[in-house]
């Protein structure tokens, strides 16, 4: 891991103007994603982590504050980044493939290398032998590892992920968990992924940023010090109990779990 930051929040805040007046959203914050780095932001339902997520993608603009990829100011859609969504969305009239390429087809890549590019996407996340399928013929699972190929094509430095495995039932869940530690490890991407899951958000992450209730403030951030490549096992494991404990702390403090 190197250690120049890529993403960079200072004092970063949002409100959204709605018709029954301004609703506060985030509160100044501050925090740095470092080059290569795997970082899960977890918290509250309505805390504001898609909301963080769709500003560092250019998607939504920031109210205050400075946020910044690679030194500079975050205005607009950034070409440098991928994103993964809750839902695959990949369009049922095209095969697998070809909806990787849409990525090529919407920033006019050139056609031959974007190709040999998803090829080599779809062997990395398991896909190979299902190119020519059409989405309806795929799980969930390879149907979110196909959005991942997709969101990657551009080769962005940057991967952001919204809660990308929350539709998934529990097994696949973890299976899904295991291949995305593995497409990290190989492709060496700077991840932000959004989850409701703490076990999910320990097992695969650096670090894990805690957010508390809206207006969103970061609550606290736990580096999480597990050797890699981690195992499903690890979970098992009295540091990961450790890990985890400490996040749920945060929310029955904040009376959002029971104990
Ligand atoms: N376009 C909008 N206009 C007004 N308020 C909005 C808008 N989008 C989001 N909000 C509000 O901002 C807050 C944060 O929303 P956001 O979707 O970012 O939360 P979240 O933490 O991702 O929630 P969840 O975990 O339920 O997906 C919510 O209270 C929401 O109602």
């Amino acid at each position: 891991m190197s250690q120049a930051n890529l993403i960079e929040a200072r004092g970063v805040s949002k409100t959204y103007q709605s018709k029954d007046g301004p609703v506060e959203s985030l509160q100044p914050l501050d925090f740095a994603i470092r080059e290569g780095e795997f970082v899960s932001v977890v918290g509250p339902s309505g805390c504001g982590k898609s909301t963080l997520l769709k500003m560092v993608a250019g998607l939504l603009p920031i109210s205050g504050g400075s946020l910044t990829l690679a030194g500079k100011p975050i205005q607009g859609p950034q070409k440098d980044v991928g994103i993964v969504f809750q839902s695959a969305v990949l369009l049922p009239w095209r095969s697998v493939e070809d909806n990787i390429l849409l990525q090529a087809e919407m920033r006019h890549l050139p056609k031959a290398t974007s190709q040999a590019r998803a090829r080599e996407l779809m062997d990395m996340a398991g896909l190979k032998g299902f190119e020519g399928k059409y989405p309806w013929q795929l799980s969930g699972g390879m149907q979110q590892r196909a959005s991942i190929c997709r969101a990657l094509l551009h080769d962005p430095s940057v991967l952001l992920m919204d809660e990308p495995f929350g539709a998934l039932d529990a097994m696949t869940r973890e299976k899904m968990n295991l291949e995305l530690q593995r497409i990290w490890m190989t492709s060496k991407k700077t991840v932000m992924l959004i989850t409701h899951s703490i076990p999910e958000a320990i097992f695969l992450s650096d670090r894990v940023i805690v957010m508390s209730e809206r207006p969103g403030s970061i609550a606290a951030v736990y580096d999480i010090d597990l050797p890699r490549p981690r195992t499903l096992d690890v979970m098992a494991s009295a540091e990961f109990g450790h890990y985890t404990k400490q996040v749920r702390a945060h929310f029955f403090s904040q009376g959002i779990l029971d104990h």
